[in-house]
């Protein structure tokens, strides 16, 4: 592998081959305390308690909600907060002031143009959009406006993904000169499968919505007005209608199937089974005599 990195980038230094990079002790909690100190914008957690459903909102207006190192710390955060929420049934991603999100803030950037600050950056937003993508909850990225580099992998963390009809979203990593460094490469791939991926990793072209829904990276088209109303609706009304606890466990199941070996899925999906087996949902269910047609 260290071949491959000298051969295709003869730039990078010799020590740092995938090996030396990967072996790095990344302390997420020294990594907070560096990223913590590039300043500027917030994201902002509002749990709807009645509902069961959380917002969180990238808000860096004047830079097109670009993510600084201080937002990072917030998202991280405000993803720990939501672990231990447990009302909660669905969590919808977005930016402020009509945009989702223009990747990573290019000031912020141009500070930490180094592959260790580099990986050690990865290693916390792997982290994050990891436990954002394994939250108990029912995820949508609302993309309005632009998601481009950063901003495009951040949606690829949740389980849905609405857009507005005038958004685009642009995996423009590639022509900054680099790859995807928020895992999108990965969870883009599980997403569309390899060859479609790769189309649009390779090109880092921008899709408009139509794009975006016929490739099948976006599930809703929804108009620009009201959309945080629209997709709060939508996932409500398909996803976050029953008991809190199934819904939650639903989505564990799903998660397992999805990244676990087959016999360790079995078994967590017959624990999160039996545990409701007899429960007052099941209960209250079958003494109605429902008819599913
Ligand atoms: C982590 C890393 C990675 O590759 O993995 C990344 O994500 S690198 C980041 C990848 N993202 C980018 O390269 C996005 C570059 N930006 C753009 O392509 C464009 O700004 C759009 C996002 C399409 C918006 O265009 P539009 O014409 O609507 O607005 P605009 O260009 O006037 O932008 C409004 C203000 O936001 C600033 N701005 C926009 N994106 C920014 C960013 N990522 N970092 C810092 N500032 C940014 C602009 O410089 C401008 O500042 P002033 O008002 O002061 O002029």
């Amino acid at each position: 592998m260290a071949a491959f990195v000298k051969s295709s980038c003869s730039w990078i230094p010799r020590f740092i081959s995938y090996r030396g990079l990967s072996s790095l002790n990344s302390n997420l909690r020294d990594t907070k305390d560096l990223l913590i100190k590039y300043n500027g914008g917030t994201v902002d957690l509002v749990k709807d308690t009645t509902t069961g459903i959380a917002t969180i909102s990238l808000n860096n207006p004047g830079k097109k909600n670009a993510l600084t190192g201080k937002m990072m710390v917030e998202l991280a955060d405000n993803i720990s907060e939501l672990e231990t929420w447990g009302g909660g049934k669905g969590l919808i991603l977005t930016g402020t002031e009509g945009s989702f999100c223009s990747g990573g803030d290019l000031d912020f950037v141009k500070k930490v143009l180094t592959p260790e600050l580099g990986f050690q950056m990865s290693c916390f937003m792997h982290d994050t959009l990891s436990r954002l993508h394994q939250l108990p909850m029912i995820s949508v990225a609302l993309i309005q406006g632009g998601a481009f580099g950063g901003g495009a992998e951040l949606t690829t963390a949740c389980d849905f993904r609405t857009m507005t009809e005038s958004a685009r979203i642009g995996f423009v990593n590639i022509k900054m000169g680099v790859i995807t460094g928020f895992s999108g490469g990965t969870r883009l791939t599980r997403i569309l499968g390899q060859r479609k991926a790769l189309d649009i990793l390779c090109s880092g072209r921008s899709l408009d919505c139509n794009d975006a829904k016929t490739i099948g990276l976006v599930d809703l088209v929804i108009p620009d007005m009201d959309s945080l109303d629209k997709t709060k609706s939508w996932l409500i009304k398909n996803y976050c209608t029953w008991d809190t606890e199934i819904i939650r466990r639903v989505k564990q199941v799903t998660l397992a199937a999805a990244e676990m070996d087959i016999e360790t899925s079995l078994a967590r999906e017959r624990i999160l089974f039996s545990q409701l087996w007899g429960g007052p949902a099941q209960k209250a269910a079958v003494s109605k005599n429902l008819k599913h047609n």
